[in-house]
């Protein structure tokens, strides 16, 4: 929004307030973001959560993976985005090795919040993050833990592939979610994880669970914003969705992946795994 335009006020989208949508039933719409325009443009549409994820690495930066991704990378970008002053609650990844011990977690952490403007942080883990998430929820600090895939471990994992469906593994990821709740988590988000799965996770946790690739079981869905518009080169993934053609604008097309989300029109089947 341009310096002295006023628009009417949405009330800002807080950890407490995203906790009653999921009370409530209703569907919580997440799109990534990484500069001013577009943030304006998210929340005029009438999004909850404005991720700058490390997908920028790819989407902005033309990487293969989200490794090279630095802090100062992160900063930049989260600070591009909050200077948009949106009601949308604004949520910064932790890049790769930014948060594998306390210490780190929480001066990286630290700086996303002071320096970049963010108010939530995400990290990619398991239960063995549940130590970081309890200090970060020490320090004051909303914490939003990525589940699942997890694209910063994708050399570990052995590529961008679908996790829980074994029996042991879908339990196992239960248990995380339970034991990174119990550590102070306020959000959960489950990436490519078949969606029977997610609805159990869903059930069991107190705290809203967003989905990428998940299923519309969980309490909201979030996608890269590259993708929802058609701008990403090549194939999308099989979870996401064009939203050009039918919003025919770009604001008409992220009307419409809110109406969609809020709706339960996406994900679909075709969608989900
Ligand atoms: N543009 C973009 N969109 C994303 O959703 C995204 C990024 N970048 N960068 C970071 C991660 C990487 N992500 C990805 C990338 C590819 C697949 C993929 O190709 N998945 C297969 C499913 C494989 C299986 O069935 O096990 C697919 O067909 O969609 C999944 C997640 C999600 N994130
Ligand atoms: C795909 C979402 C969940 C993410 O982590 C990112 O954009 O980096
Ligand atoms: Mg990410």
């Amino acid at each position: 929004m341009y310096a002295g335009e006023t628009e009417k006020q949405r009330k800002p989208v807080t950890v407490a307030s995203l906790l009653r949508m999921k009370e409530r039933g209703e569907k919580i719409a997440c799109l990534t973001a990484y500069d001013f325009s577009f943030a304006v443009a998210l929340d005029r549409a009438g999004v909850d959560v404005i991720l700058v994820g490390d997908s920028l690495g790819m989407v902005m930066q033309g990487r293969e993976t989200t490794l090279p991704v630095t802090m100062e990378n992160m900063i930049y970008h989260a600070r591009c985005v909050a200077r948009a002053h949106t009601a949308a609650l604004l949520m910064v990844d932790m890049p790769f090795m930014s948060h594998y011990t306390v210490a780190e977690a929480l001066h990286n952490a630290g700086r996303l919040m002071k320096e970049g403007g963010a108010r939530m942080v995400k990290l990619e883990g398991t239960g063995e993050q549940a130590e970081i998430v309890n200090q970060l929820t020490v320090a004051g600090i909303p914490v939003c833990a990525h589940l699942g895939l997890r694209p910063q471990a994708v050399h570990k994992l052995g590529g961008y592939r679908v996790q829980g469906r074994e029996e042991a593994a879908a339990r196992a990821m239960l248990e995380d979610a339970r034991v990174l709740e119990q550590a102070g988590a306020d959000m959960l988000l489950l990436e490519c994880v078949p969606a029977g799965l997610v609805a159990e996770i869903t059930a069991a946790t107190r705290v809203p669970v967003i989905g990428i690739g998940a299923g519309g079981e969980c309490d909201g869905q979030i996608l890269v914003l590259q993708d929802m518009l058609g701008l990403t080169p090549g194939r999308i993934p099989r979870f996401s969705r064009n939203f050009m053609p039918e919003g025919g604008s770009i604001p008409g097309a992220l009307e419409a992946y809110v109406a969609a989300v809020r709706g339960r029109t996406f994900p679909a089947a075709e969608h989900t795994f």
